[in-house]
């Protein structure tokens, strides 16, 4: 049987998960892949925080080094999140020979190249299946099964905490705040929760997700994000009475014109759409791809033991030889250029507050058919204090279509915008003729 000593950086929600499950595995995993793991130290911040029971009699210190200069520990497990401390502690792990795992998207996002690049130069593993979607195999299902394939788009949903706050919101009629209260105290959420709701989070997948995919390296700034903060009970009725779900839906297509569109933003989808029924803290990818046609990755996206068991996964895949890394493309980022304002086209859910008086949805339609934009929907309410809420969808428009309408209703009286949210657009059907 072959032991090897592990050394974990964190005792929270995952972390404990982790411990959790190889202790309640240790007979099977002996049995099945004849390995035996010990965790031989645990780093955190505070050494007297009261830890789950199941956890206590594990070897803790706040002192990095008691990992990283322990000539006699393997494989070093990074659960601390965050990118500045986590960097170093992976650098530092690595170049000492250490294999290591992570469950820490901000960081892969922004430097998984370099870390795997790192990896490589030192003959040890680094392995990151819960940085994307927690419990779901995603990155090495587009690593293995989906590589001879040509993605052509992948959209997700790739945040449980936003995910969970808007299936609250609606089900059980939970205000905002205190859906985000209960998805912290389930452990989904982030350090600084203001990462998942503002799709902050999301987007640190998608890049990750977008290498994987399209070999191309994006940064933050090269995707349009809006989070979910804005989202009320009244727009979750519009948008459910209208035949909707509405979904923080995290996107990257490639057109026709091989341009690439990035967005993490609120996105209505039909009902019937497999992704409308993914509820609470679950997640799901769609990835459309040239030859596979549509695949849909559904799971849980966040929680101790989901992601746990991907953090494990990635341990037995490293010990046992089953299943490569899934890994970075290592060849330069790809040439694909960005989509600009006029490659953007969507139908749009578009709210108005606006003057109870007559003509003024004559005056609202008039800027819209400035830029040529149709409406497939327009609903006026019941006028409270002389003013009424006016919601619109329109036919597919471009951004460079819109922007103009939106400035020209900013500067106008009586009307003020609200918000706006993009509909689906479905891919083109696949051809591989
Ligand atoms: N929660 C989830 O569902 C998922 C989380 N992830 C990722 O997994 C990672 C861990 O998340 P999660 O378990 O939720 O986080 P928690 O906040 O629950 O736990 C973080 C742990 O890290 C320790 N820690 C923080 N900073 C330091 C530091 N500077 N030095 C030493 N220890 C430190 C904390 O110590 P102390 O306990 O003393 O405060 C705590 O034990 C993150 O990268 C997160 O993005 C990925 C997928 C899902
Ligand atoms: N905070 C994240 C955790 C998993 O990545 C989420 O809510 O999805
Ligand atoms: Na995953």
């Amino acid at each position: 049987m072959k032991s090897y000593r592990i050394g974990i950086f964190g005792l929270g929600t995952v972390a404990t998960g982790v411990v959790k499950i190889l202790r309640e595995q240790a007979k099977t995993y002996a049995k099945r892949f004849n390995v035996a793991f010990e965790v031989v130290q645990v780093v955190v911040r505070d050494t007297e925080k009261l830890r789950d029971p199941k956890t206590q009699d594990l070897p803790i210190s706040d002192d990095p080094k008691s990992i990283l200069e322990n000539p006699h520990i393997d494989i070093v497990i990074e659960l601390i999140g965050g990118v500045k401390i986590a960097k170093h502690i992976i650098e530092q792990a690595l170049k000492a020979g250490k294999h290591v795992i992570t469950a820490n998207k901000d960081l892969i996002a922004a430097d998984g190249r370099r870390l795997a690049k790192l990896a490589e130069e030192n003959q040890v593993g680094l392995y990151y299946e819960a940085a994307v979607a927690g419990g779901i195999p995603i990155l090495r299902a587009l690593s293995t099964s989906l590589s001879p394939d040509e993605i052509q788009q992948i959209n997700g949903i790739m945040n449980g905490t936003s995910n969970f706050i808007l299936t609250q919101m609606r089900q059980h009629k939970l205000s905002y705040e205190d859906a985000l209260k209960l998805a912290q105290d389930k452990g989904f959420a982030e350090a600084d929760p203001t990462n998942d709701v503002q799709g902050i989070d999301a987007a640190y997948k998608l890049r990750i997700l977008t290498d994987f995919a399209f070999g191309k390296q994006v940064s933050q700034n090269d995707i349009q994000m809006t989070g979910i903060s804005t989202i009320t009970q009244t727009d979750l009725k519009d948008v459910s009475d209208l035949g909707y779900e509405i979904k923080l839906l995290a996107t990257v297509s490639k057109s026709a014109a091989n341009k690439l569109q990035l967005s993490v933003a609120p996105t209505l989808m039909p009902k019937d759409h497999p992704l409308a029924s993914v509820q609470n803290e679950n997640n799901a990818i769609f990835v459309n791809s040239r030859y596979s046609g549509g695949l849909m990755f559904y799971g849980p996206g966040a929680g101790e033991y989901a992601t746990a068991n991907s953090v494990v996964a990635d341990l037995l895949a490293l010990v046992t030889g089953s299943a490569a890394p899934a890994k970075f493309n290592t060849h330069p980022s790809s040439s694909l250029a960005l989509a600009g304002p006029k490659d953007r086209i969507a139908s749009r859910y578009m709210v108005f507050k606006v003057a109870d008086r007559p003509g003024i949805i004559h005056k609202l339609s008039a800027f819209f058919l400035m830029s040529n934009i149709n409406f497939r929907n327009i609903r006026q309410y019941d006028p409270v204090d002389d003013s009424t809420r006016v919601v619109i969808i329109t036919y597919p428009a471009s951004d460079a279509q819109l922007n103009p309408v939106k400035t020209t209703i900013r500067q106008a009286r009586g009307v003020s915008f609200i918000h706006e949210y993009k509909l689906l657009v479905e891919p083109k059907e696949n051809s591989h003729d």
